[in-house]
């Protein structure tokens, strides 16, 4: 049973808790800026582990010392779900320990 859509308010009240993502269109999104290209690669090696844990997968780009990450989900016809706004917690979790700036 896919995820229900949110509600464009129930998206804006839940990124308040989100720093960082916002919405864009049908899908939630946000840039890391590391201090390294490295440092980079490692937060998408992190963010890799996480979405293959939650079987929730976001277009996640590699720059210099950026990673972007943008998801909605595809079950769900390509809206946003608490699918999204949960591996986007997932990631605010972990990304000050990698350094984010
Ligand atoms: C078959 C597999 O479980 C599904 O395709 C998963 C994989 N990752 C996914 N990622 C996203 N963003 N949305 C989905 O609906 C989704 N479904």
């Amino acid at each position: 049973m896919p995820a229900a859509p949110l509600s464009q308010k129930e998206i804006e009240d839940r990124l308040g808790d989100l720093p960082g993502w916002s919405l864009e269109g049908d899908r939630i999104t946000c840039t890391y800026r590391l201090r390294t290209h490295f440092a980079a690669v490692g937060l998408t090696v992190h963010v890799a582990q996480i979405q293959d844990e939650l079987n929730h997968h976001s277009d996640l780009t590699l720059g210099y010392n950026t990673v972007t990450l943008s998801v909605n989900t595809h079950d769900a016809g390509g809206v946003v779900t608490e699918n999204d706004l949960n591996l986007a917690a997932r990631v605010v979790a972990i990304a000050a320990g990698h350094g984010v700036r």
